[in-house]
């Protein structure tokens, strides 16, 4: 069989269906287009080879994670995006620190930040929770604005405050771990790592899951929750797995001291009875394994403990120590 000689294509523009391609040659075509993987609006080449049958992109960028499937009108076809931009793409891994609260992960997150320009840390939304725009119905056209603390709110009335605040919390980390990595990390030497602060499992398996035991959240909010976070991970999961987790683990006392030493103002109400729940939720999925996970990957997912009760803030000894657990649980990934 005689391949055509392949013809290159500009992209003009890339949407959830579709994907606009000018030949260079003068013709335009649109390909509708069935996105599995992230994808990026610039700088894309589309090479069609041959016929309609088997069509190449290549992202002169960043983006678009795993593979596009298209149907042309004459032919069904896949496309690949397989170039070396691509592979470097795949290479980035994925990692969520969890750990009870103050146990030190933002501490922590500074520290691999700071030691490995390969790695590349994403803190918790917790700015965007500390102050949710809204604006009153009543007043249409001269409402003003309102800024609302959902953290602060949550800690005062976790009845009424507790699903909504879940809701929140995890659409905000949705977000984060949909963020595609940043371009220098897919030219890295080493393993480039995306490194997020808890994610949309945590906001399940610890705290959705805590505020249900404690009847925070009611039986119908809680299968509420389940329902939408099942189904939103199976749409968009697959671009949001993880490939390894760090757990920092100490005991619920050492955490109680940090956060009185921490003052963080909407946590003054927390007792060492909610860290303790919340420690056992920890242990129960990261190191009994025995919390129900409804997410095949997640089972398997590699957890690399880490005593976080030793002062690491300033011995550099013991950040030396830590850092070489993580990197070469970073290269086994
Ligand atoms: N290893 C450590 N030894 C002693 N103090 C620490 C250590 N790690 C963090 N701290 C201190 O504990 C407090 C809480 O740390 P940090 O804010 O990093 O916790 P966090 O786990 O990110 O909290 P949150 O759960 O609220 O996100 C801070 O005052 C920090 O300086
Ligand atoms: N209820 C609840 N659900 C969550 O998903 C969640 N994630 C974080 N937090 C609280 C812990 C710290 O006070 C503060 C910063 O981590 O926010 C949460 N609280």
């Amino acid at each position: 069989m005689s391949r055509a000689a392949p013809l290159t294509f500009v992209l003009r523009s890339m949407s959830l269906n579709s994907v606009s391609v000018r030949n260079i040659k003068s013709r335009s075509r649109v390909f509708p287009l069935f996105i599995l993987g992230g994808y990026s609006k610039s700088a894309v080449i589309c090479r069609c080879l041959g016929s309609n049958t088997y069509h190449k992109l290549c992202i002169a960028n960043k983006i678009a994670k795993t593979r596009l499937m298209t149907k042309t009108p004459s032919s069904s076809a896949q496309l690949h995006i397989d170039t070396k931009h691509m592979d470097s793409l795949s290479r980035v891994k994925r990692v969520s620190i969890e750990g009870n609260i103050a146990v030190g992960k933002s501490t922590f997150a500074r520290l691999l930040q700071s030691q490995n320009q390969d790695w590349e840390v994403a803190q918790e939304p917790i700015s965007k929770w500390q102050s949710v725009e809204s604006t009153s119905s009543q007043a249409v056209g001269s409402a003003q604005p309102t800024v609302s603390n959902l953290l602060q709110m949550m800690y005062q009335d976790p009845q009424r405050w507790s699903y909504t605040f879940q809701t929140f919390s995890c659409m905000s980390r949705m977000r984060t771990q949909l963020q595609p990595p940043p371009a220098r990390l897919l030219y890295a030497q080493g393993t480039p790592v995306q490194v997020f602060e808890r994610s949309v499992y945590s906001d399940r398996y610890i705290f959705a899951l805590n505020m249900f035991e404690l009847g925070c959240i009611s039986a119908v909010e809680w299968a509420v929750y389940q329902d939408w976070h099942s189904f939103l991970l199976e749409q968009f999961g697959h671009r949001a797995q993880l490939e390894g987790i760090i757990y920092l683990q100490a005991p619920p006392e050492t955490c109680m001291a940090r956060l009185r030493k921490r003052g963080r103002g909407e946590e003054r109400g927390v007792q060492l009875t909610y860290l303790e729940k919340l420690h056992v939720q920890h242990e129960n999925w990261l190191v009994n394994k025995s919390t129900e996970l409804h997410f095949e990957h997640l089972k398997q997912v590699p957890v690399l403990t880490v005593d976080a009760s030793v002062e690491f803030e300033r011995d550099p000894e013991v950040q030396e120590r830590l850092i070489t657990q993580v990197q070469t649980f970073f290269s086994g990934l």
